[in-house]
């Protein structure tokens, strides 16, 4: 063996973390040639897959289909009873693969990606430790997901309540149910089980979803409530205890007592670095990784963070976004390519500072991309947004009998392009994308007036808001 080949790097990428984004950056770089590996301490497919996305999605999915029918003169009178719970946990866990992850083990396989089972750990630089064996590799991606914070409320802990993992995963669903937290888990894990039977409070400090529009929040209070939910805005537990029948009482902050079966605590997520060994290579956990559009961590030219971890943009879709440009960006440098990491480039994640789709999926459901009014006026941009009433609209009214929504344009005046827009409303979720696309593409308000809603569907809503943005001058059909 000569010198060169003894010092070969085990492999040219090892990933720490199989969750969308791990699963996406190895792919996106073996696809180009790169021998890559995956180190996974649980199960591969990462929290989405069994503890967030898939489970929660099927628990709220059939309570949506029941309330759908009763919202339509014909249908409601078809629909008897309430949810099948059991029928919905059965659902639940057949989407989770019974928390096995079989089937993305031979994807992985069939991908050409070797699997570490196993804690990985940064031993220096282009170093991994995996139990008692150290890999070596050219470059390694972080993509350890996020943990949930647990609040600092007296008797919190010691009352062993829910997190997101237990509720999605539950198998039973408690008579009475509090959940803290006024985010995305919060009102779609409140819906999920108002829906299963519980009777469900929801606790938010603030308001609900309140980084969204400001309509979002009222359009989500109101249709809780009337799914049975009772909503405490503005409040905060100061105490909480289990007693030894396992009751949990909630104590609130104005003296008011709750009592539950269960409480979960929903009150969001932070990068997971912990015990990464990032002080091995110079890097303080306590600081958070912060990359580049490449996902490249900042001081080094080897390591990378992706998905939750680097906390850019919490989500499945955009952490495997993340993981398509970081993934084609390192096999580009490890084979001395050029990596496109302008805005828009191949290998640039531009989208996450000014595209990233939302969905809730409450009923209403909620969806959002781009940037509500209130931040692009942070962000100094000169705004002007039109609202609309999406229950107007012929083709929502004809989804549902006395359909209840609200759609919001938010327009760069200097520009004449969209920078963000929301919708709530039943089923507007698929009509997300065509915001996305208009953001993304920086189609003009001029140029959209060409693009014709199909009638009468829901998008329908889009030719009332640009009516009520008013149409801009343009050109005279002879200056063309
Ligand atoms: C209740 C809930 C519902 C959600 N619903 C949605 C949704 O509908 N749509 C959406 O887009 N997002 C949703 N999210 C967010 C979504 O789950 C995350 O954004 C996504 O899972 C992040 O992917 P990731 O690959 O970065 O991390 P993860 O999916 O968390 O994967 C990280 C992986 O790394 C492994 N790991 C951690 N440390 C190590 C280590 N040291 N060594 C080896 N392996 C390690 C973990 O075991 C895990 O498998 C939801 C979140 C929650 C909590
Ligand atoms: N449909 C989806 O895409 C979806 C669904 C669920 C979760 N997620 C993602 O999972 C992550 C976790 O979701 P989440 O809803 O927990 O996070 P979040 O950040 O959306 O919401 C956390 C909520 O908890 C509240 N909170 C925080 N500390 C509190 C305290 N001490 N007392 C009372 N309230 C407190 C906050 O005010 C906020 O309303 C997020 O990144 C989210 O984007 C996405």
């Amino acid at each position: 063996m000569t010198g060169a080949e003894a010092r070969r790097p085990d492999y040219d990428l090892i990933v720490l973390g199989a969750g969308p984004a791990g699963e996406n950056v190895a792919d996106y770089a073996t696809q180009h040639g790169v021998r890559a590996a995956i180190v996974e301490s649980e199960l591969v497919g990462g929290e989405c897959s069994y503890w967030a996305c898939m489970p929660s999605k099927a628990l709220l999915r059939s309570g949506h289909a029941i309330r759908a029918a009763r919202r339509l003169a014909g249908a409601r009178e078809a629909v008897g009873g309430a949810v099948d719970a059991a029928a919905v946990l059965a659902r639940r866990t057949s989407f989770t693969s019974d928390w096995k992850d079989d089937g993305q083990v031979a994807w992985l396989d069939s991908a050409g990606i070797d699997l570490i089972r196993g804690r990985g750990r940064i031993a220096g630089t282009g170093l991994v430790r995996v139990d008692d064996r150290v890999y070596s590799a050219r470059a390694v991606a972080l993509a350890t997901g996020s943990v949930p914070i647990l609040p600092d409320i007296p008797g919190l802990a010691a009352a062993a309540p829910w997190g997101t993992r237990e509720a999605t995963a539950a198998d039973h669903v408690p008579a009475r149910l509090v959940v803290i937290g006024g985010g995305v888990a919060g009102v779609e894990l409140a819906f999920a089980f108002a829906s299963l039977g519980s009777r469900v409070t929801l606790l938010a400090r603030t308001g609900l979803l309140d980084r969204e529009e400001p309509f979002v929040g009222d359009h989500l209070a109101a249709a809780l409530a009337e799914e049975g939910v009772d909503v405490r805005l503005g409040v905060t537990p100061a105490r909480v205890d289990r007693d030894t029948d396992g009751l949990v009482t909630v104590v609130l902050d104005d003296g008011t007592r709750l009592v539950a079966e269960e409480l979960l605590s929903a009150t969001g997520g932070r990068p997971n670095t912990d015990d990464l060994g990032l002080e091995s290579v110079g890097l303080d956990p306590g600081a958070g990784l912060t990359v580049d559009e490449t996902m490249l961590v900042d001081g080094t030219d080897w390591l990378y963070a992706v998905g939750d971890v680097n906390g850019r943009a919490l989500l499945t879709h955009q952490g495997k976004y993340q993981a398509r440009a970081a993934g084609e960006a390192i096999a580009a440098r490890l084979q001395g390519r050029p990596v496109a990491d302008e805005l828009w480039g191949r290998h640039a994640a531009s989208a996450d500072q000014l595209a990233v789709p939302r969905v809730v999926f409450s009923d209403p459901e909620v969806a959002s991309v781009g940037l509500s009014e209130a931040r692009a006026r942070e962000r100094g941009l000169h705004v002007r947004a039109v609202e609309y009433d999406l229950g107007q609209v012929a083709g929502a009214a004809l989804h549902a009998d006395d359909y209840a929504g609200r759609a919001k344009l938010v327009v760069d005046e200097d520009r004449g392009v969209i920078v963000g827009a929301t919708f709530v409303g039943q089923d507007v979720a698929e009509l997300l994308h065509a915001a996305t696309i208009a953001i993304v593409g920086e189609v003009t308000i001029e140029r959209l007036w060409h693009a014709v809603p199909a009638y009468p569907t829901i998008s329908e809503i889009w030719l009332r808001l640009l009516e009520t943005y008013g149409r801009p001058p343009g050109r005279r059909p002879l200056d063309a």
